[in-house]
């Protein structure tokens, strides 16, 4: 496309109607840094709306695999078939080196990784370096998304002051939004095109208001335009801690089960019967990067201590030592020492069907009963040896192993074909309330709902 052709639209006083032409007709083209499990959604929906979509990915594997028209994503319904059509017609192209892309592009949006170091602090260091492959190609009249979750004040204190320094460029030439990724694994397409309102905040008004007729056209829901981008990045860690703080509340009524002497999953189940009320559910713990990270993002941002989401923290990552203990409890109960037994985790991803171990419970509940020396068996049905962060034991070999307990950390739909019959007699630990109809001989422990 000549580049004369190409619209930028931020700045620009062509009428509203003519920008969304320019945009949807593809001579705003777009590069979306990122193509994970959000990205290459987002690349995709992006494509089937502009015809113009270069996505970028450090990856080379990823790369290739878009390009000859896969994906790599899996678990999500329509992803196949969306990045099937958009690399053939050539709406969607992807590449490694986000120069050229950057030079090309009038609308950036990042959506790489943002996660934690070691010590829990913020690590943006792939939204930096988007950020200053970017500036080099940034351009008058562009406009740079963010929908990487990100501390507060990011976009305002990091972003657009990096632009600005490294492309030469006046903060007032090019915008800067922050557009938060409201999209969960497994329905992504179904949020990313507007399962609810996009929430869209600039750095100043024409930001706002570019940011907002680009969601306008993208997705089938109400755009809601806030003061600021710290308003919206403030938006998405508050949806992450309200979330982490409920989970919390539950995991915490679920280890006073045994005081109680209650189901505390059907009390929880009737208590949410009033509008007032919506307990989460209890559960092995809380994994993934997200849910567990947002709340780092804030307190990094903050003096004050947040006490209540910082116990909440503390709730959620107590979880794998409580299952360990109840593993330990059942098996000296019947006179197994745990460092006589064997124990089968089940489920290492942190949610059912999605290839993701970060944060996953799974892992300090493996380290936890290795420690105390007990043999584990890893099992996971969506992770291959090498995204796992142990060996793995395949399913149908587990039926073959003289096991001694059994731990359910997450819930794939595969387990529910395990043959409970073929095992003598084991101590089970169900961490997701999914284990049904076992055998009476197996002494089972749910959280939230004790011994059955
Ligand atoms: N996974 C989820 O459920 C949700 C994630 N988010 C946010 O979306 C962002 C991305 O998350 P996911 O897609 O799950 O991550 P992911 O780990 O699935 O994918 C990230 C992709 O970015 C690539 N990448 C890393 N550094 C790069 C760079 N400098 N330039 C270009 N590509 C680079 C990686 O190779 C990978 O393909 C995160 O900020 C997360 O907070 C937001 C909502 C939901
Ligand atoms: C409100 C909401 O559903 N947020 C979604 C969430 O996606 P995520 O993939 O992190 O899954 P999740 O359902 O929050 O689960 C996170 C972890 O918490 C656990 N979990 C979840 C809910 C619950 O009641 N109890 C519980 O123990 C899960 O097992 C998992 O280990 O976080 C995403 C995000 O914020 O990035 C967000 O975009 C998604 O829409």
């Amino acid at each position: 496309m000549r580049s004369s052709e190409v619209v930028g639209l931020y700045g620009t006083d062509a009428p509203a109607d003519r920008q969304r032409r320019a945009l949807t007709s593809g001579r705003v083209p777009v590069a979306v840094y990122g193509l994970g499990k959000m990205g290459l959604p987002l690349a995709a929906v992006y494509a089937e709306l502009t015809g113009n979509v270069t996505g970028v990915d450090i990856d080379e594997q990823v790369v290739e695999t878009v390009n000859a028209g896969g994906t790599h994503v899996t678990g999500e319904p329509g992803l196949a078939d969306l990045v099937s059509v958009v690399t053939a017609d050539g709406s969607l192209q992807a590449v490694n080196d986000p120069s050229e892309a950057a030079e090309a592009a009038r609308l950036h949006v990042a959506i790489v990784p943002t996660t934690l170091t070691e010590e829990r602090r913020p690590d943006l260091a792939a939204l930096e370096a988007v950020v200053e492959s970017v500036a080099h190609g940034l351009s008058p009249g562009d406009l740079f998304v963010v929908e990487s979750t990100v501390p507060p004040g990011t976009c305002r204190d990091l972003v657009e002051p990096t632009l600005a320094a490294a492309s030469g460029l006046d903060p007032d030439e090019f915008g800067v939004a922050f557009c938060p990724e409201r999209t969960a694994s497994g329905r992504a397409l179904r949020d990313i095109r507007g399962s609810y309102p996009k929430v869209v905040g600039g750095v100043d008004e024409e930001s706002t208001r570019a940011a907002a007729l680009v969601y306008d056209e993208l997705v089938d829901n109400e755009v809601i335009r806030v003061s600021d981008t710290t308003t919206a990045e403030c938006v998405k860690v508050f949806e992450g801690l309200y979330r982490d703080v409920n989970i919390a509340l539950a995991n915490e009524l679920a280890l006073v089960r045994d005081d109680l002497d209650v189901d505390v999953v059907e009390a929880i189940s009737v208590a949410n019967t009033q509008p007032y009320c919506d307990i989460h559910t209890p559960g092995a713990g809380v994994g993934g990067h997200c849910i567990p990270y947002y709340p780092y993002f804030v307190f990094d941002r903050v003096s004050g201590e947040m006490p209540l989401s910082r116990a909440a923290r503390d709730v959620n990552d107590s979880m794998p030592r409580f299952l360990a203990e109840t593993v330990v409890d059942g098996l000296q109960a019947r006179g197994t020492a745990i460092e006589d037994a064997t124990v089968a985790v089940l489920g290492l991803a942190y949610r059912p069907g999605v290839a993701e171990t970060r944060a996953s419970p799974a892992i300090p509940l493996v380290e936890d009963l290795s420690s105390r020396g007990a043999r584990i068996l890893v099992v996971d049905p969506v992770l291959d040896g090498a995204s796992a962060d142990y060996p793995l034991t395949p399913i149908e070999e587990l039926e073959r192993t003289d096991l001694d307990a059994a731990v359910l950390v997450t819930n794939h739909p595969e387990f529910g074909d395990l043959d409970w019959e073929s095992y003598d007699s084991l101590v089970c630990v169900d961490g997701r309330d999914a284990l049904v109809d076992l055998p009476d001989r197996h002494d089972c422990y749910v959280v939230g709902r004790g011994p059955n």
